[in-house]
């Protein structure tokens, strides 16, 4: 029997951002590994005209979830949406969840946060800083709670190339940026942000860095631990290979690439893709849980969930295989045939937008105009465009994370919690685990089904067929043209048609002869 399984048998969990990428996961792995766990508390907010109720039921009919139901039937019963928006002041949790949650919580599971990178600082800062301040504030209030896990992220110093396991101080103090968001009207904030953020990339990275002193700072006398995954990827292994359900990450890309609208990409291919599969962080998370509960560490522990020190992937690798892939799974209605070169230098970039993104976007709209339809592609090749200029600090350089308490806790784990609560990246086949990934996207993100796939290859062979058209069309029409104009090219065309003719006689005489 796992001793961590056993741990989270009985008890009572509460996750932030149970309803995202990780935290579906993370429920999904407690629920088929400890189906006697007492219940989960998830903090949920309505969305998208959905009830606190409808988007649980949705979550835990999703096909992540069958093995889960499996295992522990009455997963419905085990879960207790708590309505709550960490936005606002007093987290918006009624007095009666509030005293429920207080008394009977053993372990919380901190995931909620925005990631995106260019979050107003105000919404960045009220979600990943002041809502885990609140949070802390609630678990210190908690007679029965045993450890408070923290997700950041490995980026959270990315302005650094060598990173340790530990909190590095912000120049300004999380609590007077607390303070000034709160007075200081948007457009202030605007012309500060770059200031503040520094080297900083984006304002995802430095909140979570504010989040992780503030974790340090006021979660003194709990029972803490911080885990710091590199990219989330989809599943590897667990509950089944390839799951993904969102854009984040390598995702949007690889779909950008595979339906033929990304065609070059200013990317380092020697630069470490350090992406983490999900279901990984997960099993690494419950173990970090089971461990800062158990064991009681003296100071807050950090854990790196990174795999380019042990394992690493290069973005060309990864990049060949997803291509490679393409071949096999290709995606359906392609606009162009999947293709795209990496390349580190901005003069090249500038060279493939203009070719192979803006000239395709606009010639088809073009198309679309001509033929009464509205025009679409120029303005979707400028949103893609936008979103990879913001990923690419990403793509273009690497960093070296240590792994020692990782590592560490991987040591102090049975045989058995090694292989059910597997975190060594080491067994990763990254080969396999892309396809898998790109498998992934396919089924769960663009929801196509495989029986489609012959009738996408000839759509890929049909739209071959066009590129070669179109390039014969355009070389002949640009030679024409320069016969017009140019003596030399003329001479050239004579030149070549001479030597053709002189090529074939040569190989018809010997023909002609043994007749
Ligand atoms: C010699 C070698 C040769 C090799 C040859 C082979 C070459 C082959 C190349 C092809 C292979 C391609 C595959 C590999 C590509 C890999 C690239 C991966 C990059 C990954 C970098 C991630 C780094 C993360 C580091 C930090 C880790 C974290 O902790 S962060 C958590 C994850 N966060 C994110 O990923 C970002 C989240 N999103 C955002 O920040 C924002 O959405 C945005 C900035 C991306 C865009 O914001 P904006 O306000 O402009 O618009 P928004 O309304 O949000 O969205 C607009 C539309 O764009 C869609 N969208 C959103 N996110 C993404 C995305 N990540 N990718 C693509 N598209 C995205 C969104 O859904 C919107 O669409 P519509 O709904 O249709 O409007
Ligand atoms: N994905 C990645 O590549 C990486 C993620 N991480 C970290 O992992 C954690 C989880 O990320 P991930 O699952 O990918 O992110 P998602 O964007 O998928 O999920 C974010 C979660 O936070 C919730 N949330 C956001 N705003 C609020 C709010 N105001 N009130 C209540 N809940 C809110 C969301 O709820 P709702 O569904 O209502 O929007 C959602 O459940 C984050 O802390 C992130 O920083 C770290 C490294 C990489």
């Amino acid at each position: 029997m796992s001793t961590i399984a056993a741990f989270y048998g009985g008890k009572s969990i509460l996750i932030t951002g149970a309803t995202g990428f990780l935290g579906k996961v993370l429920m999904e792995k407690l629920f088929r590994t400890s189906p006697d766990l007492k219940v989960i508390y998830i903090l949920v907010r309505p969305k998208a005209g959905q009830t606190l109720q409808q988007r649980v039921v949705q979550i835990l009919n999703s096909k992540l979830f069958e093995k889960a139901k499996e295992v522990c039937p009455n997963v419905h019963e085990k879960i207790r949406a708590v309505y709550a928006d960490l936005n606002q002041n007093d987290l918006a949790i009624s007095k009666g969840d509030m005293q429920e949650l207080l008394s009977c919580t053993n372990i919380v599971f901190h995931c909620a946060a925005t990631v995106r990178f260019n979050d107003h600082l105000r919404h960045a800062v009220q979600l990943n800083v002041t809502a885990t301040q609140k949070l802390l504030l609630m678990a210190s209030q908690m007679p029965k709670l045993e450890a408070f896990i923290h997700i950041s992220t490995a980026f959270s110093n990315c302005n650094l190339k060598h990173i340790d396991e530990v909190i590095y101080p912000c120049p300004v103090e999380p609590k007077k940026i607390i303070d000034s968001m709160e007075w200081l009207d948007d457009a202030i904030i605007d012309e500060i942000t770059p200031k503040l953020i520094g080297d900083q990339p984006n304002t995802y990275t430095y909140t979570k860095a504010l989040g992780e002193m503030v974790v340090q700072q006021e979660g003194g006398n709990l029972n803490v631990a911080i885990v710091r995954p590199s990219i989330v990827g989809a599943t590897w292994q667990e509950p089944f290979p390839g799951w993904v359900d969102n854009l984040n990450g390598p995702s949007g890309l690889i779909i950008a690439t595979g339906k033929g609208f990304l065609r070059a990409l200013r990317a380092t291919p020697m630069a470490v893709a350090d992406v983490i599969p999900v279901d990984i962080v997960v099993n690494l998370t419950l173990a970090v849980g089971w461990y800062t509960a158990v064991q009681r560490p003296k100071s807050t522990l950090i854990y790196h969930c990174t795999s380019g020190n042990l394992n690493p992937c290069y973005w060309g690798k990864m990049g060949f295989q997803v291509l490679a892939t393409f071949e096999k799974i290709p995606f359906e209605r392609a606009f162009r045939r999947p293709n795209a070169d990496l390349t580190s230098n901005t003069f090249t970039t500038q060279y493939w937008n203009a070719v192979s993104h803006w000239a395709p976007a606009i010639i088809y709209d073009f198309y679309l105009r001509l033929t009464g339809r509205k025009p679409r592609m120029t303005k979707l090749m400028n949103r893609l465009l936008r979103t990879v200029s913001m990923l690419e600090y990403f793509i273009n350089r690497s960093w070296e994370w240590s792994t020692c308490n990782t590592e560490m806790l991987m040591s102090k784990l049975s045989p058995e919690d090694q292989r059910v609560f597997n975190f060594d990246v080491r067994q990763l086949n990254w080969l396999e685990y892309i396809e898998n990934y790109v498998l992934g996207i396919k089924k769960y993100l663009l929801k196509e089904d495989m029986a489609g796939i012959p009738e996408a290859k000839q759509h890929l062979k049909r739209l071959r067929n066009i590129h070669y058209l179109f390039n014969t069309a355009l070389f002949l029409i640009a030679w024409r043209l320069l016969m017009a104009r140019s003596q030399m090219a003329r001479n050239v065309w004579f030149f070549i048609v001479s030597f053709c003719y002189k090529f074939l006689s040569y190989f018809r005489a010997p023909r002609t002869l043994k007749i």
